[in-house]
């Protein structure tokens, strides 16, 4: 499954918990995250993850854009619910878009930690296997490769 993790800056240090705790489990899947998420969970695990553009710059649209061509399969984005963001629409687009192409999406831990148990469980199998995109295929050979910047 393709996985895409994202925390507002409040919740960084939850999201590293979150993965810290679930690695092994998340570790059997493709992860891609915005940029500062994504290097927070590199330094502080050892899970390979695609990172996008930071969220303030595009990254939760990138995010939008895979959901939108059915690459992404799950979406555990630990936002901030007291904080103005600059990037406000971009954040509730990707919100909506899971909604649009039926994405489980937490926006919490108590459900980031249900999705990821019932992900373990098999409750993510009545997802078809979609054939994911071609810019896809290519992060997922780069994962597969580790070939990862981790810096
Ligand atoms: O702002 C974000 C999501 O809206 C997260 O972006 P970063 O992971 O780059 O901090």
């Amino acid at each position: 499954m393709n996985i895409a993790l994202i925390a507002h800056d409040s919740k960084k240090a939850l999201m590293v918990d979150f993965t810290t705790a679930y690695q092994d489990i998340l570790a059997k899947h493709q992860l891609y995250a915005t940029g500062t998420t994504g290097q927070k969970i590199m330094d502080n695990t050892q899970l390979n993850v695609h990172r996008f553009q930071s969220g303030p710059l595009g990254g939760d649209q990138q995010i939008g854009a895979a959901v939108s061509e059915n690459d992404m399969d799950l979406v555990i984005f630990l936002r901030d619910p007291l904080a103005a963001m600059p990037h406000e629409p971009d954040v509730n687009a990707l919100i909506r878009l899971c909604d649009v192409y039926n994405v489980p999406l937490a926006t919490n831990i108590g459900t980031a930690e249900v999705l990821v148990r019932g992900l373990e469980a098999g409750f993510m199998d009545w997802r078809p296997n979609y054939e994911h995109g071609s810019l896809n295929k290519d992060i997922r050979a780069n994962l597969a490769h580790g070939d990862i910047d981790r810096d």
